[in-house]
């Protein structure tokens, strides 16, 4: 049996997206790129690949799903890396709540705005699974500027205070 709702991955594609979810319309579809990353108590940085997609039924949140993947030197793929998958509920004036889980065992919960082609999102809440490493914030920058989609994550966790793990650069794929 087919879904009858299906999700759509663009403004101008079916279904009809809902009117809140109008300061995010630019992210819907497939990105994917490189990018790097790192943090104090890695013994060094690392090259990454990420896809991303965003997507919606129409109501007024999205879906969103990303993996990525470590690169060697020549930007072979080297290993499978992070992945997440989560929800980005629109509210009026472009604030948004989000809830985002990882198979790390991290849950968050997250809020910011969406404004001008830009989200910013910081934790608001973090659930651990009992052996999940000690998360215990983000800060989650999405910036869209024509087909390009930047993006900057900070990290507190094992003890470090909030600071840069990771850049990327990604293009629309579809
Ligand atoms: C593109 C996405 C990501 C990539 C490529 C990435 C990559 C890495 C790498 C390579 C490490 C070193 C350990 C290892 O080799 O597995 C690491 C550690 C870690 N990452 Fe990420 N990461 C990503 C996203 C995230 C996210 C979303 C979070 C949390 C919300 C996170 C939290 C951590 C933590 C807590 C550590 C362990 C630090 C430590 O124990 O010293 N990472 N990450």
């Amino acid at each position: 049996m087919d879904i009858p709702y299906p999700d759509g991955h663009g403004p101008d594609e079916a279904p009809v997206p809902h009117a809140l979810l109008a300061p995010v319309l630019g992210f819907l579809g497939t990105w994917n790129g490189r990018g790097q990353g790192g943090y104090p108590t890695l013994a060094g940085d690392f090259r990454y690949a990420q896809e991303v997609t965003f997507s919606h039924d129409g109501r007024p949140f999205l879906r969103y799903e990303a993996r990525a993947w470590l690169l060697d030197g020549d930007g072979a793929p080297l290993r499978p890396a992070a992945r997440e998958s989560g929800w980005w509920r629109l509210q009026p004036d472009g604030r948004v709540e989000a809830l985002i889980t990882q198979p790390t065992g991290i849950a968050e919960i997250a809020v910011g705005q969406a404004a001008d082609g830009a989200v910013d999102l910081s934790t608001h809440d973090v659930a651990l699974t009992p052996t999940a490493k000690d998360v215990t914030a983000t800060r989650r920058r999405y910036t869209l500027t024509d087909d390009t989609l930047t993006f900057v994550h900070d990290l507190a966790a094992v003890g470090q205070p909030l600071q840069h793990h990771l850049s990327a650069t990604l293009h629309r794929k579809r």
